[in-house]
């Protein structure tokens, strides 16, 4: 899939410009994108992404010192420069793109209110579907940030065509700060997301047997609401299995895709051993199942999701039709919906990865946590008006006729 990517604030920011530089890695141009911010400071933190596409937003309220996580007035500042912001992305080009993607962390102020009003106007504006990939805080993180997150989000699902969630707090370790942990958890995201979005488009390694096209993800995403994405990723394989390519002394990632698909690791993601010799499909079905079965990026009840895709990258040697179709039957019966989608994307890659989006869940632990905080605080709210104006009318004070 072509891809035009927005990042809004710190965090979107710092994830499109790594989707950006996977896609140069790869020697691909599937992905291109800007990024947008109040902060000054934030957007000379980007490293792969030119100067002439990074748009500094809100100069005249904020003076390029950022909201401090105001969402209201990252809102605001986005609606009022929202032409400015149009007109960066039409200078960047958007004639041959599939879809856009708006990443923005949402417990702040920037991303958190401007993505749901970008996402708004780039519908209004182009018939190309637009995504949103959320990043959620975790609750250690303040009250503030889940509020922002909270009320960000129940904007965002009416305005996206579909939000893709990633949570914080299911991504960092024991005893580990969210913040120290923001380089690895961005690794994640564009590891996983980067599979998923590239689907479709042609690998220099070959035609998958079974390729998936832009239209199956659209398709896959079309239902709204919120999504998530499990992972899985084999053992490495062996160099004769891998036609010599698996790459152990140039790159001990596992080939040309090192980062991408990612390498073993100690626990984050449930392993199979693909070197093994024992039928490939059985293989790739042990690998699916893992991904939904494992930590997806929005921990959530797999069982209430209304559509999937299934997509298994990896060397052409490795994939296996028989295999996949498998999965897809695996997948339907065990979620709501009936629609599974699947395919094979051909790598080289010193492992074979299988990704699962679930698409447009029905219960996420997280999101009714949130919504459930934003509720509680919009009573209190309501109830500390209605206790100040007793208390004035107790002094004897109306406010309406002071
Ligand atoms: N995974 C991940 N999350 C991040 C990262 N940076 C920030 N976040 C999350 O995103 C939220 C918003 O942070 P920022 O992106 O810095 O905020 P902003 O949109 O720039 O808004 P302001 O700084 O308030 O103007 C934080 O509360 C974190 O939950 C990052 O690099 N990776």
């Amino acid at each position: 899939m072509r891809v035009f990517f927005i990042g809004f604030g710190q965090a979107g920011g710092k994830l499109v410009d790594m989707f950006l530089a996977q896609d140069r890695k790869l020697g691909s141009t599937s992905f291109r994108g800007i990024v947008i911010n109040t902060a000054r400071t934030d957007l000379m933190g980007i490293k792969n992404i030119p100067m002439e596409d990074r748009l500094l937003i809100g100069q005249t309220m904020v003076k390029g010192h950022g909201v401090g996580t105001d969402n209201v007035t990252g809102a605001k500042v986005a609606a009022d420069e929202i032409d400015t912001i149009i007109s960066a992305i039409d200078r960047r080009g958007t004639h041959d793109i599939d879809a856009f993607v708006v990443c923005a962390g949402l417990g702040g102020g920037t991303g958190s209110g401007g993505s749901p009003v970008l996402c708004r106007h780039l519908k209004r504006i182009y018939r190309e579907p637009v995504y949103a990939v959320g990043v959620i805080p975790a609750p250690e993180e303040g009250r503030l940030y889940s509020l922002n997150a909270a009320r960000s989000l129940s904007t965002l699902v009416n305005e996206a065509d579909n939000v893709i969630v990633f949570d914080n707090s299911a991504w960092k370790n024991d005893g580990e700060s969210v913040k120290s942990a923001y380089e690895r958890l961005n690794e994640e995201i564009v590891r996983r997301f980067g599979v998923l979005f590239r689907a479709g488009e042609v690998s220099k390694y070959g035609v998958g047997e079974m390729v998936v096209d832009s239209s199956e993800i659209i398709n896959t995403l079309r239902g709204g609401g919120i999504s998530s994405v499990g992972y899985a990723i084999s053992e490495a394989i062996p160099m004769a299995k891998n036609g010599g390519k698996s790459s152990s002394k140039k790159d001990n990632n596992g080939g040309l895709l090192s980062g991408i698909l990612g390498k073993k690791e100690k626990k984050a993601e449930p392993h199979v051993d693909i070197a093994s010799g024992e039928d490939k499909s059985a293989k790739i079905i042990g690998l699916v199942r893992r991904a939904m079965l494992g930590r997806l990026t929005l921990p959530c009840d797999y069982s209430t999701a209304e559509r999937a895709l299934v997509l298994v990258a990896g060397p052409p040697s490795e994939l296996d039709r028989k295999g996949v179709e498998k999965s897809k039957s695996w997948v339907e019966e065990n979620i709501a919906g009936v629609e599974v989608r699947g395919g094979d994307y051909p790598v080289d890659s010193g492992y074979v990865a299988a990704v699962v989006l679930l698409a447009t869940i029905g219960d996420a632990p997280r999101i009714r946590e949130l919504m459930e905080l934003a509720k509680e605080a919009k009573e209190e709210v309501v109830r500390s008006r209605e206790r100040s104006h007793t208390a004035m009318f107790e002094d004897g004070v109306d406010p309406l006729f002071e």
